[in-house]
Parts: C-alpha cells; structure tokens; sequence
C-alpha cells in the first residue's frame, strides 16, 4: 500500500522519537482493550531500541511481546533472538512484560508450528505493533528470498500465520510470522539504519518483485512507516 518515511539525523534521536512511538502505542492499545502486544525482529539493528524502550514507562505486565523470527537454535546461542530479546528488552520496567519464545522444544521449526498457531490464537492477532528489520537480500522477518518455502511465507490467501523456513544464504533453520499474519497488525514498522539498506529498500520498491525482495510484499499489502538513520 504505502510506505511512510521518518528520517531522523542520528541513530540516537531514532531510538529516543520510535521508542516513544511504541509507549504510546502500547499504552492506548492497555487503554482500549486492556492489553497489548508487540513483536519485535532479531538482527544488531534493534538493540539500541530494546534498551530505550526497556526503561520506558509502561505497564508492562499487560503487555505480550514475540518475535517476528527466530533461529532454530537454544535459547542459550549466540544466534538466539531470544537471547537478545531477554538480555537486552526484557529488562528493568519490560522485566514484567509476557514474553512468548518462538523456539520449542521440538526438534524442527516445523514440528513447532500447530503448537506456536494454538498459542497465538489464544493471544489473538492482529498485534498492536510490528517492527521489522531488512536484509540487505530484501529479506524480512525470516522470509527469505532464497528459501524454497518463500511463495508459501508471502502468499496471503494462504491461512497459515507461522512458517518453516531454511534460508540457504544464512545460517539456522527458522520460524517465522508469514506476511498474512504480519501485515494484518495495527502499526507495521521498518527500522533500518545505513544507506546502504535505504539503497537497497528503494531499489526493492521501484525494481524488484516480491518474491525477489520480499519486503516489498509487505509495502505492497499495508502501510509501513520506515524509521531510517544514516
Ligand atoms: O532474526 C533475524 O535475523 C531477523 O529478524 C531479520 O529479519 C533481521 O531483522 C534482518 O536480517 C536485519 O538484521 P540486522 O539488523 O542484523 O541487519
């Protein structure tokens, strides 16, 4: 549909404006319906973000926070997304949030999938709030353009909101939010830093398909408010 651009001077002042964003999100979704629920992506890109909005003034206890993505690995690697979400989001006031992994015990993303369905049935989509992070392939999420499970993660006539998925340019197999699910959220947001990635985002947009840069499918389906910084 739309993309919305923010741009900010530094990285810095980013972090301070979108974290502030996301309180006040959540804190009229806890004003409306009691509740909220915010999902988060992995990468170094958010983790200055995590920090910021760890210390935010929120009611947190009311507030259920995901990924949109996880690496098949324990929660322990140094690739878990997991791992960076509790090390650095779930701490100080967001101690208190209900954070729901993505990783099982199963031991394939796919055997985890009916599990992870029935889970976030009960937390009820659409999320409050979305904020995804880009490649520099156009992944997002972990639908990668490579994975041979891409038409079926980008297809949103497709029921399914939790996907299987092996990239063969990066590492890990993975579970990921399909597009389906992602974009039916209140607020979808990309946090991007570098020009290289804004290059590369635009390119995208005016050049490529969405199965070759799968974050244009998300452009594509709603509106994405893009919050870059050199
Ligand atoms: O688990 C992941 O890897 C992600 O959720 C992924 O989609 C990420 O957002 C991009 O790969 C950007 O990662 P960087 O911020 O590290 O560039």
């Amino acid at each position: 549909m739309s993309l919305k651009i923010t741009t900010f001077s530094s990285a810095n002042e980013l972090v301070t404006v979108f974290s502030q964003r996301i309180a006040d999100i959540l804190k009229q979704a806890i004003s409306e319906k009691g509740k909220a629920s915010l999902v988060v992506s992995g990468g170094s890109t958010p983790v200055p973000l995590f920090k910021a909005l760890s210390v935010r003034a929120i009611d947190w206890s009311k507030v259920t926070i995901t990924l949109a993505d996880e690496r098949w690995v324990a929660s322990t690697d140094a690739a878990s997304n997991e791992k960076l979400v509790r090390q650095n989001l779930l701490q100080d006031k967001a101690a208190a949030a209900n954070f729901i992994p993505l990783k099982t015990a199963h031991n394939n993303a796919e055997d985890a999938v009916e599990q992870l369905t029935a889970t976030f049935m009960k937390v009820g989509l659409p999320f409050d709030a979305v904020i995804l992070g880009m490649g520099e392939d156009g992944h997002t999420a972990s639908l990668f353009p490579c994975s041979a499970q891409i038409e079926a993660g980008l297809d949103v006539n497709l029921p399914a909101m939790l996907i299987a998925t092996q990239p063969t340019t990066a590492p890990h197999q993975r579970i990921s939010f399909t597009l389906r699910a992602l974009v039916s959220s209140a607020n979808v947001f990309l946090h991007l830093t570098g020009q290289k990635k804004r290059d590369v985002l635009y390119h995208a947009l005016e050049h490529s398909s969405d199965l070759e840069k799968p974050i244009k499918a998300v452009c594509d389906k709603t509106t994405v408010e893009l919050m870059w910084a050199p």
